[in-house]
């Protein structure tokens, strides 16, 4: 909307005091309410055309089709019948996971923050609305962390900065401003719904809701990271299978030809053997698993996962990086002190920075109080009212100072600073030593586990310059307030829970190494290893931080053993500052939890970093497994880069933060959580958002996420080592016997009846042992477990053939084509059925006096083996009756394979580590 602020508010009928709540209420009913648009429900054609972009449904089409020309339509029907119901299956089971997931969107919806007036003389007053509620004219603030609401125009605006990729799909943050400049550059003042408020502070008119919005028109969402863990993996094992499914065509067909040259069987049965070998019900089964759970989660627990395979490498996490404040502790800090520079207490210390907080939260136009700000506020009351506030350069992600300018004596400005110690004393007058003392003296009130702000103050000639952080020079120390903040319910109980399951936790904050480690310490975790990452310039360089120590001296290495005696140094395992807190370089936690063992002996899995040229090496596994490591005075992209390492070393990494700080860091990591409360740009960022205060959620939605995968690794185990053995068994008795081992009709119609079954794995149970350490699907470990098995299985196929065929009728019996392929037909679905109940890794057969899922589907597949051949329609598909005599052959044979079976699988399992 072009124009000047006054012309848009003019034609809006709207003024900069924001509407009455009956005008607004009119507009609601004339505009209708503000709900982002819907994302396009997908036809059922459409989504049942996306099923054939999955790899083994595209190459299993390919095959249908080819057999379409060249085999009887027999073939082809059943190939393509199996594509047409595997698309639907899933379209079926995403389209019930979207609409769960859609009336879950609705725990987690946003508010807005509006000024409305009761009637025309009233006064405004900033409500909290949902967004949903939001009219052309409202009036609203904007602070760091939001999600635009709106499209907006810009009334007033102070260092305003906006990501707004999900509109226009540039990711770099945009400055804007509510200056009225002419035609062409209109757009800096406008705000569109869907960005992210990254700095500042604004107050802006609403010109557009609802469908009429830009976002309307783009549609698009955020940025796409980089492919999960969960899609690594399984893409990992899809590719190799499909590669080998290509392969397998052209041997089945040179091994045919060779034996029997060419025969109009050939080519379809070639086709057959590598449909044989598709796990192609294996992205129905993802999807059936993780919906599932995700479906459970929400109904018990209120866990909301936004992106279905985030559950998945939910149950993968074995580190898990938290921030402090708001997630750990409840983020509602009470003030506790104000003490002197000689840490005598000082009532002034507090109103000076009661005044900053109050005309930092004027002048800044915040939509509402940073929690400290308001802890000061709350206590001194509105301390600022007897001074003229100027100007505010308030806090923001990477900055951790705020300086409100007031008018002073005559003719001067008076400057009140107060942040993070470190920061304010590097902007003081002092002497070296001074300095070192003062830091000593917050660092031990941060020893107690309070937050501790430092306050400073400077006289300036009066100016009409504007200010900016350069100006934040020379200042005088006043002293220190410290606040409490307690840890958050539930904490606790969470991080032992997380511990139990096998999670590292580290412990990455803004805040002050030691209130970081003393808050850990409450919580039951054991320091190991406390860091300082600063940016290498403060606020200014953001960009260039690497993890080091905030003295410059670089931990090099992390050597476990020096971690532990730094801790025995600070006090006998309590966390601790040494050396006057500017050199705060390591000491160590351990949870207290299941699994801790002190000190640390972790191997060197270290990740380097460049800072400013200079290699830095930072330990990625310092602690022994369980342990915890705190990474203090982080900046958000401290916190991606420190992520985005230990995923570099192999680690499957969540993050759970509720900041617009957190924001890099929740993007960087295969999982991001936001707790219930984060800010609206957090939780648009996080795959899980927990809709519930209870952090407890977490440990259940992990159990949940493993529950998954293991339902989905023990069918990718059974249904791979199965089909690769039944695909080297028939390629064997192809060589070996004059005929082919098969029809191509009956190798598809038993590969059916083995899929079929395959779906109790979506509602299996797995061993207790599953759920307690990250399940992660390494494709190569896989692939050696299902080659193994893979060629068990098919020298039991041709053992039992090679026994059957000399004690039935001899040798000659195998002229008997149909007895033949009968038998192999009964003996294979046999053999799935045994290897279902057997290769389901630890998994019991019986519960509670009966059989699980898995029972019941081996159960009724061994029943189809041995009732379709002598049926109506195994005559159809070329069947005949068996012989008794053979049945009892069957069953010593398959007897001794289960045996066989069953100690290979305790040998691998004695293997694994
Ligand atoms: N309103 C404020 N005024 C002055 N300084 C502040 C204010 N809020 C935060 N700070 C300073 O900035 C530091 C970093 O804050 P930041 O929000 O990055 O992290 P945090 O809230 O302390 O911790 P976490 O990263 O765990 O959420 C704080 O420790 C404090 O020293």
């Amino acid at each position: 909307m072009s124009g000047t602020s006054l012309q848009v508010l003019r034609r809006l009928d709207t003024g900069p005091r924001g509407l009455t709540d009956a005008e607004a209420a009119a507009r609601l009913a004339a505009h209708g309410e503000n709900t982002p648009p819907r994302p396009r429900v997908p036809s059922w054609p459409r989504r049942w055309l996306r099923g054939l972009r999955d790899p083994f449904t595209a190459v299993l089409l390919a095959l249908g089709l080819v057999s379409a020309f060249v085999a009887p339509w027999g073939t082809a029907t059943v190939i393509l019948t199996l594509v047409a119901v595997g698309c639907a299956v899933r379209a079926a089971g995403e389209r019930r996971a979207d609409r769960s997931l859609a009336a879950l969107r609705e725990l987690v919806a946003g508010t807005a923050t509006v000024l409305r007036r009761a009637d025309d003389s009233a006064a405004p007053r900033a409500h909290e609305i949902p967004v949903a509620d939001l009219v052309p004219g409202d009036v609203v603030r904007l602070g760091p962390g939001d999600l635009v609401p709106a499209d907006v125009r810009l009334l007033r605006a102070r260092g305003l900065a906006v990501r707004q990729d999900a509109v226009t799909g540039e990711s770099a943050p945009v400055p804007k401003s509510a200056a009225d400049l002419p035609e062409p550059h209109t757009t800096s003042a406008l705000c569109f719904q869907g960005s992210a408020v990254v700095t500042g502070s604004a107050t802006a008119v609403v010109v557009a809701t609802g469908a009429r919005t830009r976002f309307a028109a783009a549609q698009r969402s955020p940025g796409r990271r980089e492919p999960s863990a969960f899609d690594r993996s399984v893409h990992g094992i899809a590719w190799v299978l499909v590669r080998f499914m290509l392969l397998t065509p052209p041997l089945v067909l040179m091994a045919g030809a060779a034996m029997r040259g060419w025969g109009p069987q050939t080519l379809p049965f070639a086709v057959s053997v590598a449909v044989g070998l598709t796990p192609e019900m294996l992205p129905v089964i993802v999807t059936s698993c993780l919906a599932r759970a995700a479906a459970l989660l929400a109904r018990t627990r209120r866990v909301v996962v936004r992106r279905l395979p985030a559950l998945h490498d939910l149950g993968a996490i074995d580190v898990l990086c938290v921030d402090k404040t708001g997630t750990l502790t409840q983020n509602r800090p009470v003030v506790a002190r104000c003490l002197d520079a000689d840490g005598r207490d000082d009532p002034e210390v507090l109103r000076r920075a009661a005044a900053c907080a109050w005309w930092t939260l004027q002048l800044a136009e915040l939509p509402a109080p940073d929690a400290l700000d308001e802890a000061l506020l709350d206590t001194v009351g509105a301390a600022g009212e007897e001074y003229d506030g100027l100007a505010a350069l308030p806090v923001a992600p990477g900055r951790r100072l705020a300086t409100a300018v007031l008018a002073g004596r005559l003719g001067h400005h008076l400057l009140v600073t107060k942040g993070a110690a470190e920061d304010v004393l590097e902007r003081c007058d002092l002497p070296a030593a001074e300095r070192q003392r003062l830091l000593a003296l917050a660092a031990r009130e941060a020893r107690t586990g309070q937050r501790v702000l430092a306050v400073a103050t400077a006289e300036r000639p009066a100016r009409t310059r504007p200010y900016t952080p350069a100006d934040e020079r020379g200042l005088t120390f006043r002293g220190l307030v410290t606040f409490r903040d307690e840890p958050a319910p539930g904490a606790a109980d969470a991080l032992r829970a997380l511990t139990a399951l096998g999670v590292r936790i580290h412990v990455l904050t803004g805040d002050h190494p030691a209130t970081a480690a003393r808050v850990c310490h409450e919580l039951g975790l054991k320091v190991t290893e406390t860091r300082t990452a600063t940016a290498a310039q403060g606020e200014a360089a953001p960009a260039a931080g690497a993890i080091r120590s905030a003295g410059g001296a670089v931990r090099a290495g992390g050597d476990p053993a020096s971690a532990a005696s730094d801790e025995a140094g600070a006090g006998g395992g309590a966390p601790g500052v040494r050396g006057g807190g500017e050199h705060w370089v390591g000491a160590g936690v351990c949870p207290a939890g299941p699994g801790a063992a002190g000190g640390g002996s972790g191997s060197a899995d270290e990740a380097a970093a460049e800072a400013g040229g200079q290699e830095v090496r930072v330990r990625t596994d310092v602690a022994p497994a369980g342990a915890a490591t705190v990474v203090a005075r982080c900046t958000p992209q401290d916190k991606a880069r420190f992520v985005a390492r230990l995923r570099a070393a192999g680690h499957t990494v969540g993050f759970l933060g509720d900041g617009v700080n957190d924001v890099p860091a929740l993007l960087a990591a295969d999982v991001g959580i936001a707790p219930r409360g984060a800010v609206a740009v957090a939780r648009e960022s996080a795959d899980v958002v927990l809709a519930e205060k209870d952090l407890t959620a977490i440990g259940h939605a992990v159990t949940a996420g493993r529950h998954s995968s293991a339902n989905i690794a023990a069918y990718l185990r059974v249904t791979l080592s199965s089909n690769l053995g039944n695909v080297l068994a028939m390629l064997a008795a192809g060589l070996m016997l004059p005929f082919l081992p098969m029809l191509p009709v009956q190798v598809l119609a038993q590969n059916l009846c083995f899929d079929a079954a395959q779906f109790a794995f979506a509602h299996d149970r797995p061993a207790p042992h599953e759920l307690r350490r990250p399940t992660v699907l390494r494709p190569p470990a896989f692939l050696r477990f299902i080659t193994g098995f893979g060629v068990l299985n098919a020298v039991a196929d041709l053992a039992t053939f090679g026994v059957l065929a000399l004690a039935l009728d001899g040798p000659d019996a195998l002229d008997d084509r149909a007895v033949f392929h009968s038998a192999w037909f009964t003996e294979n679905l046999l053999t799935q059925a045994l290897v279902m109940l057997l290769l389901r890794d630890g998994r019991r057969l019986v519960r509670g006096g009966r059989p699980g899922p898995v029972g019941w589907a081996a159960a009724l597949l061994a029943a189809v083996g041995l009732a379709v051949p002598p049926s109506p329609l195994g005559a159809a598909l070329g069947m005949t009756a068996l012989p008794a005599a053979y049945h009892l052959l069957l069953a010593a044979v398959l007897a001794l394979y289960a045996l066989a079976l069953t100690a290979a699988r305790i040998r691998h399992t004695r293997r694994r580590p």
